[in-house]
Formats: C-alpha cells, structure tokens, sequence
C-alpha cells in the first residue's frame, strides 16, 4: 500500500477499501443507529471542540480485553468490523506513523461518524494514551464547494506544530486534506488537526466517515 502523499506525521491513502466493501460499509452504516455527539457522556473539554451537530454510531474495539460497557467488540455484526479487519490487513504499511503491534499499540477503536451541514472538528491532537489515530471516508460523492476539508498543522523546520499553542492565537502552518470517498487518513498522536465545518451547499449530503485511535494497553490488563 502506496500513500498518495505523506508528511513525517500523517499520510493519506486513496482507495484504500474495495468498491464493494466500501459500498457495504456505508449501506450497513445507514442502517445503524446514531446519536447526536451532545447527547454522550464524553469529558467536558471535548464538547468544547465540536462545531455543529456531528452524529457517533457505535465503536468497535478490536483486541481489547476488557471492552467498557456500552460499547462493542471486533467481530460485532457492525459496519465497523470491514473496516477494522482493512486497517489490520494493512497494519505494516502504517507502522511509519503509529509504529508496530504489540510494541507501540496493541488495540484501536472504530467509530461511524456522520458530520452534516454546520457541523466540525476544532484543533485538536488526539493525543493522551494514544499513538495514532484514523480517519476513513465512506460517503459516495464529496463535492469541494461542500467543505469539511481535515486541517493538519505541518512542523516548520524545527518548529513543531502544537495544539498547545492554539488556545491563544494559532501561528502554525500546514496542510489540507478533501474529503474524498474512500481515503484513508493516517495521523501521528500529537499532530494538531481539525476538520473545517460541513458547508450548507453540502444540503442534505452527509459527511460519512469511520475513525478511531490506536493505543497501547495500560499496564494493569497487559499482564493480566
Ligand atoms: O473526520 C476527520 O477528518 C477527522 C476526525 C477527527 O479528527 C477525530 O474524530 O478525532
Ligand atoms: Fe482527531
């Protein structure tokens, strides 16, 4: 697996499902059921980083041995499950940003998400417990005048982009990312990203996409 472009931080692969996986997954995700992100408990500060009305469907833990309550593990019937299975068929291709299984990681999440117009992502790293995260588009078409392009600041010679420095007044630089069918966005934990709002020309299309985080277990359930 090629990345069509990459950074030391982040790649984007296109194309990475098979058309018919691909059309599958957005078939079953239209089937689930979503809520609106405000409606789940989620620790405070990260409400403060939603634009708009974003929709979660149900996360999918793969290899996680003591999955929390309420959410499901790999396999789970689930839209999420082709994806995970994907991700894991092409696990050394991404060692470069997230390392390696079992060193660096040793499980992830899988999570639908459906962005419709007004709704985004402010910056943030993704970073506490993780060492990468994911994100996957399944809509069927994303026009550019629709919006909800994923921002990824870029480090500037030695000057690393951090999110740290965004509560005041953000001076990074850095990339753009459409969101187009089928492109697999690989990011680096600790990267500042943020996804532009959905635009109203998008009308009723929803952003489709699948994301998740990949983590090393805690201490306490690696020997266990
Ligand atoms: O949807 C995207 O492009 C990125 C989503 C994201 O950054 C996240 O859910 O943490
Ligand atoms: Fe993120």
């Amino acid at each position: 697996m090629t990345p069509s472009f990459k950074t030391e931080t982040y790649a984007v692969f296109d194309d990475f499902l098979s058309i018919d996986i691909l059309r599958s997954v957005r078939d079953r995700m239209a089937d689930e059921r979503f809520v609106y992100l405000k409606n789940v408990w989620q620790p405070k500060n990260f409400y403060r980083l939603v634009e708009g009305d974003p929709l979660v469907g149900q996360t999918v833990y793969y290899n996680h041995p003591k999955v929390p309550k309420g959410f499901a593990s790999h396999p789970s019937g689930k839209s999420a499950d082709a994806v995970v299975e994907a991700l894991l068929g092409a696990e050394e291709s991404l060692a470069t940003w997230i390392g390696l299984r079992g060193s660096a990681w040793d499980f992830f999440t899988c999570t639908p998400y459906l962005y419709p117009a007004g709704s985004g992502l402010s910056w943030h790293d993704d970073a506490k417990d993780r060492v990468g995260s994911y994100v996957l588009y399944v809509h069927d078409d994303w026009k550019s005048s629709w919006g909800a392009e994923l921002l990824i600041a870029t480090d500037v010679g030695d000057r690393r982009a951090s999110v740290e420095r965004y509560q005041g007044v953000n001076t990074d630089l850095g990339h753009y990312v459409t969101a187009v069918p089928n492109r697999l966005v690989v990011i680096k934990a600790g990267t500042p990203h943020a996804v532009r709002s959905v635009s109203t020309r998008a009308g009723e299309n929803l952003r489709m996409s699948m994301t998740g985080f990949f983590q090393p277990l805690p201490q306490s359930l690696r020997e266990a």
